[in-house]
């Protein structure tokens, strides 16, 4: 399914610690006080489904890694189905703090999972659907690491190797669709970051609204 031009949805990727959470919410809030329609989800969670996965998956014992990709899939084929094409039904913008990058860069270029099965498997739980804009903070391991990490979960305890083959994949993702991603350095200060992320969603819509007249 491709975003058929109703909606907008809007992704934050990076590794741990490089500051999706912190601008995904920034971005909702002001949204919110300039009068949009905006939904704000993250992956994997918000659902049951999500949520009771979600703690397996960051904190359970002897995951395998088929285990892995399966259940990240199965939250966010929930997600999809439950929050997210409803949302883009109603015309809202949509924010994810993660989603299918995710998969490809941890699953795919961390733990070398074949590309093209982690795309098939991954068009199927998300019917197709991709963003229209995805932030990626590249950060790496060891700058992510200066920020507060207070409780580590399994993928924050794996190894600097494992991190740097997740941002050499995120790079890649960001290199084969230059038009989708926008890549950000997270040492910018939170207003400075924010300031370039609302600059290019606004722009954005408003492409989008051109589009719909058409
Ligand atoms: N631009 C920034 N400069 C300095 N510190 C930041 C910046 N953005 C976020 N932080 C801090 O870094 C930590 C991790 O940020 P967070 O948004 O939770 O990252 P993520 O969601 O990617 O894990 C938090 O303590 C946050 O306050
Ligand atoms: C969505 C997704 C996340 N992950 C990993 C990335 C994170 O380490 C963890 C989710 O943790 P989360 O707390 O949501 O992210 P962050 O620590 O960046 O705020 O799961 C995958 O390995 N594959 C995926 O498809």
């Amino acid at each position: 399914m491709q975003n058929n031009k109703k909606g907008l949805f809007i992704t934050f990727e990076g590794i741990e610690k490089c500051g999706k959470t912190t601008q995904s919410r920034l971005l909702y809030e002001k949204l919110l006080s300039l009068g949009e329609e905006v939904a704000y989800f993250k992956d994997p969670g918000v659902t049951k489904v999500g949520e009771n996965f979600r703690d397996i998956l960051l904190y359970g014992k002897n995951i395998s890694v088929e285990t892995e990709v399966l259940l990240f899939a199965a939250c966010r084929a929930q997600l999809v189905n439950e929050c997210i094409i409803p949302a883009l039904k109603e015309d809202k913008i949509i924010i994810c703090d993660r989603f299918s990058d995710s998969t490809f860069a941890y699953q795919g270029y961390g733990r070398n999972v074949n590309l093209s099965f982690l795309e098939n498997l991954d068009k199927y739980a998300t019917k197709g659907l991709k963003p229209d804009v995805t932030f990626l903070f590249d950060f790496s391991f060891f700058e992510a690491k200066e920020r507060v990490l207070d409780s580590k979960d399994r993928m924050e305890t794996e190894s600097v190797d494992f991190h740097n083959r997740v941002r050499i994949g995120y790079l890649m993702l960001a290199s084969m669709e230059p038009d989708r991603f926008c890549i950000l350095h997270p040492k910018l200060s939170k207003e400075k970051l924010h300031e370039i992320i609302l600059k290019k969603v606004l722009e954005r819509k408003t492409e989008r609204r051109c589009l719909k007249k058409d």
